[in-house]
């Protein structure tokens, strides 16, 4: 469905926004005729434009109420076109709140399919948009009665300072939706006196990277990440540059591609395929589709390799997932296991390196399998917690400790650094200025430092991940399929039902259990009433679906399915179930 027209009075204004470019050139531009110079302040000027936003807001089409879900705003695009220019004017209010500090916009569906896009808020920081905000974001979004008022209530969440000048910086992935929702982004913020930086086509961790170098004066350009990643990468490897074996990286036909191209002459033997023009965008193929469906990508560039090991990317590059290719199928190196290889050889390397007193944590969600979680558990000095399903709320658990390692098994996951850490490890290396480089304590602290250098400190990144996981196989001499050997998994199901209203299901306990309705937690602790298994289900905050896990011990094949199914039909029984019957 298209946007409905500018209503006719905007029309007639003169201070238009822009030009050619923007289907929305009829639109006014607030900011125009209002300067925010000098604003009075931001609650103010929303009440002096009270009648210009009414012209202004609710006259695009939004089917239902939009939420911020897992990881923002997403829907069919021509959906998001209100969503978004309101998501630019909450950017700039969050930007002036924050006295001027650049806040992010990330237009981007991810993992999901070509049609649908999506909208992310970013703090300066890097990380995911304050909780309040996240409210009074959906809040305001949805407001169509009175979205002037929505506004207001939103602004007077901070005390917005007078002289704050807003900065919005704002990259979209290669969606062909996007370079509409851009300008409607552009717009938004425009109107409430910021200014916007486009960063342009970029994967969503170098958004959060750009931001966070900005926020801390570390470095303004993209070129400046891709070094970043070089420089660090070098330093871990050539500490012991095991032969790498060739590669092949799967791009989801989306952004991922065009990074990778740029550290290529760090991995001389890398093939890279399904780049962003030579297929649909997620179909069947990306970091999503190889850990869901456990299948090799389809594969749409002319060449396909012959290699063994193989990575895949999502479509805006923030998830990135390994496998082997078998005969008759592949095995999957998922997001857990990246969390055992990162976690084990950081935790030796603080040992090594005497730094045994700052802390290490991991973070996993209900959906990391159980021998991941045993696995883990069973690293020394390594405190296991369990987060909800999720970036934001994974990023928040390990924050609380000096070195937080986080993966969900979609590949989703970082290592994060807090400043203490980066600080002891560096003053510690410094006392072994004397001892010559090869001492195993002062080569300990240089691969910690490395670590923090090369994982992206901002948020989960399948680039530097990659990156990340190849160096430790280098530096550990070992091979995919030893890292494959280090825990067996449990056999799990994963299942999706589609219901009428999949907000009918309430969670507790990290998602592992159903609070409502109590029929359908009853019926998952009857299905899953037997050693060593368990099972839930959520609803998805980016699809409209409810997804149902079920995991099992290896010995009882076929379990795990039967779980998952006879869940899915309760599920489908209780909550409403739409489509064919299950
Ligand atoms: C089971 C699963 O993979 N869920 C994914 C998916 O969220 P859902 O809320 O489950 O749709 O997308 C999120 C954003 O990418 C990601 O953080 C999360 O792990
Ligand atoms: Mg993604």
């Amino acid at each position: 469905m298209h946007p409905l027209p500018p209503p006719t009075s905007s029309r007639r204004r003169e201070t238009q926004v822009n030009s050619k470019s923007s289907h929305l050139g009829d639109f006014i531009n607030l900011s125009t005729r209002y300067p925010y110079e000098h604003p009075p302040t931001i609650m103010q000027a929303v009440s002096d434009l009270q009648s210009d936003l009414n012209s202004l807001l609710g006259h695009r089409s939004q089917p239902g109420p939009l939420s911020y879900g897992t990881a923002g705003f997403r829907g069919k695009a021509e959906t998001l076109h209100e969503a978004v220019l309101r998501c630019g004017m909450l950017a700039a209010c969050r930007s002036h709140s924050l006295a001027g500090r650049a806040v992010g916009v990330m237009v981007t569906a991810s993992h999901n399919p070509a049609p649908d896009n999506g909208l992310k808020l970013v703090e300066p920081d890097g990380s995911m948009l304050h909780k309040d905000w996240e409210v009074a974001a959906t809040e305001f979004v949805n407001a169509f009665d009175n979205p002037p008022a929505a506004l207001a209530k939103m602004v007077k969440l901070e005390d917005v300072p007078r002289q704050g000048k807003a900065v919005v910086l704002i990259g979209w992935d290669t969606r062909k939706s996007s370079a509409v929702l851009v300008d409607l982004a552009c717009q938004g913020v425009e109107v409430m006196g910021g200014t916007v930086i486009k960063l342009g086509l970029v994967t969503t961790p170098q958004l959060h990277f750009s931001l966070r170098a900005r926020d801390r004066k570390e470095a303004s350009a993209l070129e400046d990440y891709y070094t970043a990643l070089r420089r660090a990468f070098g330093k871990l490897v050539r500490e012991k540059r095991a032969v790498l074996p060739p590669l092949a990286v799967d791009c989801a036909n989306g952004v991922g591609a065009v990074a990778i191209d740029a550290i290529r002459s760090a991995l001389p033997a890398i093939a890279v395929v399904n780049r962003a023009n030579d297929g649909p965008l997620n179909k069947n193929c990306g970091a999503d589709f190889v850990q869901k469906q456990r299948k090799m990508p389809e594969i749409y560039s002319k060449a396909v390799p012959k290699c063994k090991m193989w990575a895949s990317l999502d479509g805006d590059a923030d998830r990135l997932v390994m496998f082997e290719k078998r005969d008759g199928g592949i095995a999957l190196a998922d997001g857990d296991r990246f969390a055992a290889l990162v976690t084990q050889f950081i935790s030796k390397h603080m040992k090594q390196g005497g730094v045994g007193g700052l802390s290490l944590a991991v973070a996993q969600t209900a959906y990391s399998n159980g021998a991941a979680t045993e696995f883990l558990s069973k690293l020394q000095g390594v405190q296991v917690v369990t987060a909800k399903t999720g970036v934001k709320h994974l990023e928040k658990a390990v924050r609380k400790f000096d070195i937080g390692v986080y993966w969900e098994p979609n590949g989703h996951g970082t290592v994060l650094f807090s400043d203490k850490a980066v600080g002891e490890l560096t003053s510690a290396k410094a006392k072994l200025a004397g001892e010559h480089d090869g001492s195993q304590q002062k080569r300990s602290l240089s691969t910690l430092l490395a670590v923090s250098a090369l994982a992206n400190q901002a948020v989960g990144d399948g680039v530097a991940d990659l990156l990340l996981i190849l160096a430790i196989l280098s530096r550990e001499d070992m091979t995919t399929s030893e890292w494959l050997r280090l825990y067996e998994e449990r056999r799990s199901s994963n299942v999706v039902v589609r219901v009428t209203d999949k907000s009918v299901i309430v969670t507790e306990d990290c998602d592992r259990l159903v609070k409502e309705p109590a029929a359908l937690r009853d019926a998952i602790a009857k299905a899953s009433d037997e050693e060593g298994c368990r099972a839930f289900v959520r609803p998805s905050g980016t699809e409209d679906v409810v997804r149902v896990y079920a995991e099992a011990p290896v010995k009882r094949e076929g379990k795990a399915n039967e779980m998952a199914l006879e869940i899915a039909r309760a599920v489908y029984r209780l909550c409403g179930g739409v489509g064919e019957r299950l």
